[in-house]
């Protein structure tokens, strides 16, 4: 049975009779190809990343697992559609907390039309991408069963300053956020999720040592997903905490150069996490 995703962050979402992904209970993620080049660029990723014998192991785990397209019937009611069908990153967390990190401080690639850098540019510049090399594009933090998630609007994600960035990335792992919380985030969970040797600083510092050799690929426009489990840290268990690359509708040869742009992001981010 296909539903739409319960914990979906970021990007084109089924709603108002526009197309989206769903998903199915057997940990699939059904993502719409876009009409354009974007749907078929971004098959031609998952087919090329999954057959390349360049790409080390540890380093395949961070990508979602790739199960070719299919067709199905579209969220929006319009009929069949060709879906990537996708490992669903998050269908074996109960109530995760996620945040999509937009790497870059550009996301548009030099090929790219006039028009197309141009739209770019002013959005890059306008959020935090050009000033910090990365911006959260969307999350959600999962409070308590009472309160449920905190999960902020597009529009105020759109408008975070660097300031906002910083504070939002405490937030993240703190016991005592919620919408209206005027509170200085406790970061409680900042030692389980971001730190430990299977936390998030070090499997983006994993991540970081790839991206400083691999010429493959350049990733524009591509996003980090930061996930993990409130209820198992609190719970005394391991967080879950989980890193994962989603959204490769632009990525491109990297023609024996290193994806500088996409390094250079994650080098940022790491610093904000590192001083949590
Ligand atoms: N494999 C996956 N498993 C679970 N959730 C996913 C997966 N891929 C994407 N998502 C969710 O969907 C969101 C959007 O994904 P993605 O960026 O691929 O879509 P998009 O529509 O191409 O985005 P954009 O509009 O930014 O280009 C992510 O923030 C995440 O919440
Ligand atoms: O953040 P917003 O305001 O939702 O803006 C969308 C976001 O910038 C996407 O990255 C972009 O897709 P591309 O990266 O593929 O250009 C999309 O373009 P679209 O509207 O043409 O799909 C925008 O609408």
């Amino acid at each position: 049975m296909l539903k739409v995703p319960d914990h979906q962050v970021a990007g084109h979402r089924a709603c108002d009779e526009m197309i989206g992904p769903l998903v199915d209970d057997s940990g699939h993620f059904y993502k719409p190809l876009q009409n354009d080049e974007r749907g078929s660029a971004e098959v031609a990723f998952y087919t090329s990343f999954s057959s390349n014998n360049n790409i080390p192991n540890h380093i395949g785990r961070f990508f979602p697992l790739f199960h070719g397209t299919q067709l199905i019937e579209a969220s929006d009611g319009s009929g069949l559609h060709p879906h990537l069908v996708l490992q669903d990153v998050v269908s074996s967390y109960v109530n995760p907390s996620i945040m999509d990190v937009k790497i870059g401080s550009r996301t548009w690639y030099p090929e790219a039309s006039e028009e197309y850098i141009h739209k770019c540019f002013k959005k890059d510049r306008e959020s935090t991408s050009l000033a910090l090399g990365f911006m959260i594009s969307g999350l959600q933090v999962h409070g308590s069963e009472e309160s449920g998630f905190w999960k902020p609007d597009k529009k105020l994600i759109k408008n975070f300053t660097s300031k906002d960035v910083r504070l939002v990335l405490r937030k993240f792992v703190s016991s005592n956020t919620s919408a209206d919380s005027g509170m200085d985030p406790d970061c409680s969970f900042a030692s389980t999720v971001y730190g430990g040797s299977a936390g998030i600083l070090a499997q983006l510092l994993e991540l970081k040592e790839w991206f400083e050799d691999q010429t493959i690929f350049h990733f524009c426009s591509c996003s980090v997903l930061m996930i993990y489990d409130k209820d198992s840290v609190s719970k005394g268990r391991s967080s879950g905490a989980e890193v994962k690359l989603v959204d490769f509708t632009h990525v491109v040869e990297g023609k024996g150069i290193i994806d500088h742009n996409f390094l250079g992001g994650l080098c940022s981010l790491i610093k904000f996490i590192s001083e949590i």
